[in-house]
């Protein structure tokens, strides 16, 4: 060949990709051709885009389309197969640079994850990054792509070139082609296709590929090269007489050569020719003609444009998955259409996927809605939104929206100041939600199950960041109680207790419901058979403190002081009564352990939430409860102190005692029994009952889910308390010999020492320590063993 090849390396990512591509995809193999055409797809639309503003690149006259085409090798085993399009094309530079390296972020963090043998990953590598061109080595040894990008003022002389690489190259060559310009303008991709993938030679499966994953996938048309044979009549001959000879005469040039005729064909033969002699006159000559055609196979309207009555549900799942390039079928989805307030008719699809990418959760506050495809006309447009885009919880919404009536022409900048452009946001959310409410209030539980398995959480994201619609989303949101799950605030409320002006939460970020169903702040409410929220997830705590209260009634944190059953009122007499004596009964307690209580809470109160726990330390209405103090001791570990706000916050709890409680009363009594006289003083006694105090105001510290100041001088009093109650001495030690080490050695060890002292660096199991025997050898800077010395 004249033309010189220039040969490149692929960037080490793309060299990792094909390798994952190659292996691990391996039953996915007929994906090749849906990305192929979703490329030819993109090529299409970019020109039609850039036609738009420049005329001389295209000026609407010919066919923009997608061709396919299988062709055979001679010897019928092998092939090629030739994706086309007369799309935008690629310059030498973009061959290389698109098709050589990896352009898209988080690619690294993907390829380590599916190398390390993550198997979800390889589903998302199909669906949520795309491999595109790549995928074609799953079925092809050989690639080769020609393109060419149109003529243009900038680019009046464009120059087809090639692109072509191995499966198992690490390198492919760009050269001009030696065909010269071929295609006009586009792109043609060659497969030569692996042996085993020779069934995509096969114009059926083709078709039905196509039919199946790309139908729908572009609006350009696609057309799969047929060729077929068909007998008919040789009208090249005149009419035969009705003559046996020339019959068989005519018979032996059609008939295979005398080797290729097996005994049975020869037999068959006989009979044919017995049958001739009584049929007559004779059949007219027939030959085989091999015919040719471009068949589209993509010739029904895009499924949005089609009524719903007469689309199925395998229909509207192809589509999806073609359309939107998802691994899975989509959640559920809405087919619509409307004329928007500002004239502009429209058809839409919009769909939920089964699952968020992990992209979304990674950083949800940056993730932009990438997949709402606004077509004019069938054409599309664009799926950047711009100012118009939607609110980060409903980003990851997939919707198609084909237009009527948009100017075609207009640019970007202008689109988005379009009034339908600034509807199209409010239309997609109040979609969303319709679509979320029908689900929760549908009969298919299963699948009210998952989407708030899948979207649960961003439902409250979106209560909590878009205020127009908080109402709505907060009443979609779904909450554990105490009772029950799947419960909503609508739900609770219809369940509230007569005089309960109150909703009661619990909030503890990380811990199960269950275990927060026990936490000591629900005892009573529990017992009493309130219910009460159990708030596990980060969202929870801060949608509520958005929400203050729902239909007029304010939330109630139960780890906090405020807490009304509200039939206070309704309490009998007597109950009142016994109430006031026993705060009369508690006074000495209550007094000396305000005493007691240092900085770690403000006051002492009797309890109205307890019933078995003797204690419980609650938060102040101001102040922080468990939950919010380990996120403010996490932030403030960060270094943002909170200043003089914070410490209060930290110190504003309240010690609760149970007065029913018989360690309470116990411990009542033991302040009762302490000698107030100087001279009696029990100073055993006076310490004693110090620590026993101690320990239950830490104690009640952790049971409500705070830290104890102290930890070690909380285990020191619990050891003594131990002690005393198994009778040991409060200050025996204990009996220790230390051995000190031996002294200082400087010297290295030797060679000698550590191959004898168990083989450095190899750890054997027990087991294998006499089966096997390691033999080191010594290697030399070049890599070569060197000979071992005689051993004396
Ligand atoms: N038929 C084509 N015509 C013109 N350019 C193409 C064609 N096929 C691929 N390209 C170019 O090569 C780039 C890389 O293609 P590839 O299929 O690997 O990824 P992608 O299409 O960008 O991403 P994805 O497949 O995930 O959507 C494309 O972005 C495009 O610029």
């Amino acid at each position: 060949e004249e033309t010189a090849k220039v040969k490149h390396n692929y960037q080490s990512d793309v060299a990792r990709l094909r390798k994952i591509v190659i292996n691990s995809l391996y039953s996915h193999q007929e994906i090749f051709l849906r990305e192929l055409i979703s490329n030819a797809n993109d090529a299409l639309e970019k020109l039609r885009l850039v036609s738009l503003t420049d005329k001389s690149v295209w000026d609407g006259s010919n066919p923009l389309n997608i061709t396919i085409k299988a062709v055979k090798d001679e010897d019928g085993k092998g092939g090629r197969l030739i994706i086309s399009d007369t799309g935008i094309g690629m310059s030498p530079e973009e061959l290389t640079n698109n098709l050589g390296t990896l352009a898209k972020s988080g690619t690294s963090d993907f390829l380590a994850k599916a190398e390390g043998g993550d198997t979800t990953a390889t589903g998302n590598l199909i669906g949520a990054f795309g491999l595109g061109f790549y995928s074609s080595f799953l079925v092809a040894d050989r690639v080769e792509v020609a393109s060419i990008p149109p003529r243009s003022e900038k680019n009046p002389q464009p120059v087809q070139h090639v692109f072509s690489s191995s499966a198992d190259d690490s390198t492919f060559d760009v050269y001009p082609d030696p065909r010269g310009n071929t295609l006009g303008r586009g792109t043609e991709i060659t497969l030569f296709l692996k042996p085993d993938a020779s069934e995509y030679l096969e114009e059926a499966t083709l078709s039905a590929l196509v039919n199946k994953h790309s139908a729908f996938s572009s609006s350009f048309p696609i057309y799969l090269f047929e060729r077929w044979t068909e007998e008919v009549p040789d009208e090249s001959e005149v009419p035969v007489p009705t003559d046996t000879e020339t019959t068989s005469a005519a018979e032996a040039s059609s008939t295979p050569t005398s080797e290729d005729v097996d005994v049975d064909e020869a037999i068959v033969e006989d009979i044919t020719k017995e049958e001739e002699k009584i049929i007559e006159p004779p059949a007219p000559k027939m030959i085989n003609v091999t015919k040719e055609q471009w068949t589209r196979l993509n010739s029904q309207p895009p499924l949005w444009a089609r009524d719903p009555k007469n689309i199925t549900e395998d229909e509207y799942n192809l589509f999806y998955t073609s359309f939107f390039k998802d691994f899975d079928k989509p959640l559920a989805w809405q087919h619509f259409s409307g004329d928007a307030s500002s004239g502009t008719a429209f058809k839409a699809l919009l769909f939920f996927p089964s699952k968020l990418g992990e992209d979304f959760w990674q950083k949800p506050l940056e993730y932009r809605a990438k997949d709402i495809k606004l077509m004019v006309k069938r054409v599309f447009i664009t799926s950047d939104l711009g100012d118009n885009s939607l609110p980060q919880w409903a980003s990851w919404v997939k919707v198609v929206i084909d237009a009527e009536d948009l100017p075609l022409n207009v640019s970007r900048e202008t689109l988005q100041s379009n009034r339908f452009m600034k509807q199209l946001r409010a239309m997609i959310i109040k979609r969303m939600i319709q679509l979320f409410t029908k689900i929760m209030e549908g009969d298919d539980e299963k699948k009210a199950d998952k989407l708030q398995e899948v979207f649960g959480s961003v439902i409250k994201l979106g209560a909590v960041e878009d205020q127009r619609n908080r109402e709505k989303l907060a009443s979609l949101a779904r909450f554990t109680t105490n009772q029950r799950n799947n419960t909503s605030f609508d739900k609770y409320l219809e369940n509230r207790k007569k005089g309960q002006k109150q909703i009661f939460y619990l909030a503890e970020i990380g811990k199960k419901p269950e275990d927060l169903a026990q936490s000591i702040f629900i005892e009573k409410l529990h017992a009493r058979g309130y219910e009460v929220f159990l708030l596990t997830e980060p969202l929870d705590e801060i949608l509520i403190g958005h929400l203050r209260e729902w239909k007029g009634i304010p939330f109630q944190d139960v780890a906090k002081a405020g807490l009304k059953f509200g039939d206070e009122d309704l309490d009998p007499e007597e109950e009142k009564e016994e109430k006031k004596e026993l705060e009369e009964k508690f006074q000495p307690l209550v007094s000396y352990l305000k005493e007691r209580i240092g900085d770690t809470v403000r006051d002492v109160v009797l309890s109205e939430r307890l019933v078995k726990s003797p204690c419980a330390i609650v938060a102040d209405a101001g102040g922080y409860t468990a939950n919010v103090a380990k996120m403010m001791a996490a932030a403030n570990a960060k270094g943002n102190r909170g200043g003089i706000l914070h410490e209060y916050a930290m110190k504003a709890k309240v010690l609760e005692i149970n007065p029913r409680s018989p360690l309470i009363e116990g411990l009542l009594r033991r302040v009762k029994d302490l000698p107030t006289d100087e001279d009696e003083k029990d100073l055993d006694a006076e310490e004693e009952l110090k620590e026993v105090t101690s320990i239950l105001i830490d104690g009640a510290l952790v049971r409500s889910g705070f830290e104890v100041p102290d930890s070690n001088k909380f285990f020191t009093r619990v050891d003594r308390v131990l002690r005393r109650s198994l009778g040991v001495s409060e200050t025996a030690e204990a009996k220790v010999e230390v051995r000190p080490a031996p002294p200082v050695e400087p010297e290295l060890p030797t060679q000698e020492e550590l191959v004898n002292d168990g083989k450095p660096g190899v750890i054997l199991p027990d087991e294998l320590k006499d089966k096997i025997s390691l033999e080191m050898e010594e290697i030399d800077e070049d890599g070569n063993v060197v000979p071992q010395h005689d051993e004396l």
